[in-house]
C-alpha cells in the first residue's frame, strides 16, 4: 500500500494517535478483490495479514483515531470519536485515495467504557454489506477483508474478536463539524479549517470562500437525500442513523443491525435497541432531513442560516426525484424528462399502492420486484396476479400500471432491463447468519458462497437459487442488538 497522509499532516488537533493493540492467531475470515484493486493490492499476503491484524507496523501508516460527536437516538453526545477504529491513512488507488481503517483494531482514547474491538459476527456483516451494497450501486464504504482471531472479547456471552478492514473514501462524519461547533465552542477556526480540508480534499472545484462553502452544503443536502432513495428503493434499513454515522460524502457509512427487508412493511424496525423506531424504514427519508438540519445547525458559525436553510429545502424534492428515477426503472415505466409536479404525484400513487398491496399481502420485498422480470406487460393477466390474495384491488392497480405503461415495443429487453435493476440475490439478514454460524464451526465456505454471489446481485446464478429465497420462519424479519 501507498499512503498520503493528509488528514493527519494537516489536521494535527482533529485526532489522537494510537497505535493498534495486536491479536492473537490472525488469519484472514474474508477478502474483497474488487476493494483490494481500489487501493492496489493483488493478494491477501501474511506480510499484509500482520499488518492489518496490528501485530505489525505497515508501512507508511500514520495509526489515528479522530475525534467527532454526533446526535444519538435525538440527544446530542458531547464527545465520540474512534473507539475501535483505527485510522491508516489514505491509500492511494487507479481512480483517488482511501481511507484504510482497522475496525476492531483496539483502544483508543475515545474508547471509554468499551474495549476497542469488534466481534466476529459484526466484522462479518460490515464485510458483507459494504460490498454488497456496492455491487447493488448504492453509495457506501467498503470491506477489504475480515481477519478473525481467537482473542477473547465479551459481549452478552464470551465471543472472538475480529477486525474489519474498512475502506472508505473519508471518514469526516455530520458529527465532525458537530463537535468543533457545539463541543468546541469558540473555535470557529477549526471548523472552517475542517471545512476546507473537506472542500479541498472532496470539492476540489469549489473555492474555500462563502461561495463555495453554500454550494458544497447544497451538495451535502443532494447526496444524502440520493443516498435515502437508495436505500428506500432497495429496500435497506440502517437501524443507527446517529449523526455521528451519516458520512458527509453521502455514503451509507457504518453498518450494525441493518437489515434489507424481507417481507415488506413500511415500519420495520432492524435494531432491537430502538423499541420506538426512530429509525424504523419508513422514517428513514424524516430522519436524512433531521440530521441534516443538525449538521447545518453545526455550520452557522460559517454559513449564514438563511443559505442554510435554502440548501434544506432543496432535500425533499431531491430525494423524491431521485426515488422516482429508481422506482420507475424497477416498474419499468418510461423515465420522464421535465415532468410535471402532477405527474410526479401520480407516479408516487402508483408505487405506494404497489408497496401498499404488497404489505397487506405479506409479499417478500425484493422477490417480488425481481418477478417484473417474468411480466408480459402487454398481457392482460399478469404472472403477478397469483401472489395476491385481494384480487379486485390488485386488478385495479395493474389497470392503472399497464395505463401508464403504454405499449412496450421490445418485451424481452424490457425484462432484461428489469433484471437489471431489480435484484435476485441482496444480503438477507438470515444469510449473514447462517455464513457467521458456519465461520464459528471453522467452515469459511458459506461465507465465501455469499460473498461471491452477492458480487452479481442481478445475475440469474441459478446455481445459487437457493439464496435467493425468503427466509424460513425463524430468519424472517430478524433484529439485531447493536452490541457488536
Ligand atoms: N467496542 C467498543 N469499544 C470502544 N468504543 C466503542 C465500541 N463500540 C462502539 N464504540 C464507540 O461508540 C460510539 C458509537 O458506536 P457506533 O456503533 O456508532 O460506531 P462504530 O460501529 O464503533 O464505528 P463506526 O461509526 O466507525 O463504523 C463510537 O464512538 C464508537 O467508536
Ligand atoms: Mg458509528
Amino acid at each position: 500500500m501507498k499512503f498520503k497522509q493528509d488528514f493527519f499532516t494537516q489536521l494535527p488537533e482533529f485526532y489522537a494517535q494510537v497505535y493498534p493493540q495486536g491479536i492473537s492467531n490472525p488469519h484472514w475470515l474474508a477478502w474483497s478483490e474488487d476493494a483490494a484493486k481500489l487501493i492496489d493490492l493483488q493478494q491477501p499476503t501474511d506480510a499484509l495479514l500482520q499488518g492489518l491484524s496490528g501485530n505489525a507496523a505497515v508501512e507508511g501508516a500514520s495509526y489515528y483515531a479522530q475525534v467527532y460527536s454526533g446526535h444519538q437516538f435525538g440527544g446530542y453526545t458531547p464527545r465520540l470519536g474512534d473507539g475501535r477504529s483505527i485510522i491508516l491513512g489514505e491509500a492511494l488507488g487507479p481512480q483517488g485515495a482511501w481511507d484504510v481503517a482497522l475496525k476492531g483494531g483496539g483502544p483508543t482514547p475515545y474508547s471509554r467504557h468499551g474495549d476497542g474491538r469488534a466481534v466476529m459476527r459484526s466484522a462479518v456483516r460490515e464485510f458483507l454489506v459494504s460490498e454488497a451494497l456496492h455491487h447493488l450501486d448504492v453509495p457506501t464504504t467498503r470491506a477489504l477483508a475480515v481477519i478473525g482471531s481467537d482473542m477473547p472479547v465479551w459481549r452478552e456471552s464470551q465471543e472472538t474478536a475480529a477486525i474489519t478492514v474498512r475502506l472508505a473514501r473519508s471518514h469526516i462524519r455530520f458529527g465532525h463539524f458537530e463537535f468543533f461547533c457545539h463541543s468546541e465552542r469558540g473555535q470557529a477556526d477549526k471548523l472552517t479549517q475542517l471545512l476546507n480540508f473537506t472542500l479541498k480534499q472532496h470539492y476540489p472545484h469549489l473555492s474555500c470562500d462563502l461561495a463555495g462553502y453554500k454550494a458544497w452544503f447544497l451538495q451535502v443536502v443532494q447526496d444524502t437525500a440520493k443516498l435515502i432513495a437508495h436505500w428506500q428503493a432497495i429496500g435497506f434499513a440502517h437501524g443507527v442513523m446517529n449523526t455521528d454515522n451519516m458520512s458527509i460524502l453521502g455514503d451509507s457509512f457504518d453498518f450494525g443491525p441493518f437489515a434489507f427487508l424481507d417481507t415488506f412493511q413500511e415500519d420495520f424496525i432492524c435494531n432491537h435497541s430502538d423499541p420506538e423506531g426512530r429509525y424504523a424504514f419508513g422514517q428513514q427519508p424524516g430522519i436524512g432531513l433531521w440530521n441534516l438540519q443538525r449538521l447545518a445547525q453545526a455550520l452557522t458559525p460559517v454559513i449564514p442560516s438563511d443559505d442554510l436553510i435554502a440548501a434544506l429545502n432543496q432535500y425533499q424534492h431531491a430525494l423524491v426525484q431521485h426515488y422516482l428515477m429508481l422506482m420507475r426503472a424497477k416498474l419499468g415505466l418510461a423515465a420522464r424528462a421535465n415532468s410535471t409536479a402532477e405527474q410526479d404525484q401520480q407516479d408516487l400513487e402508483l408505487i405506494g399502492g404497489f408497496t401498499v398491496l404488497m404489505e397487506k399481502n405479506q409479499l417478500d420485498y425484493s422477490n417480488t420486484w425481481r418477478r417484473f422480470g417474468q411480466l408480459d406487460p402487454s398481457s392482460a393477466h399478469s404472472s403477478l396476479r397469483d401472489d395476491f390474495i385481494d384480487l379486485k384491488e390488485f386488478d385495479a392497480w395493474y389497470q392503472t400500471y399497464q395505463a401508464r405503461l403504454g405499449k412496450v415495443a421490445d418485451i424481452e429487453a424490457w425484462q432484461q432491463a428489469r433484471n437489471s435493476v431489480n435484484p435476485k440475490y441482496i444480503l438477507r439478514n438470515y444469510l449473514a447468519q447462517e455464513a457467521i454460524i458456519a465461520v464459528e464451526e471453522g467452515n469459511l465456505a458459506p461465507l465465501e458462497r455469499l460473498h461471491q454471489v452477492l458480487r452479481q446481485p442481478f445475475a440469474e446464478q441459478v446455481e445459487h437459487e437457493d439464496l435467493a429465497k425468503r427466509p424460513p420462519d425463524w430468519g424472517q424479519g430478524l433484529i439485531m442488538s447493536c452490541s457488536s
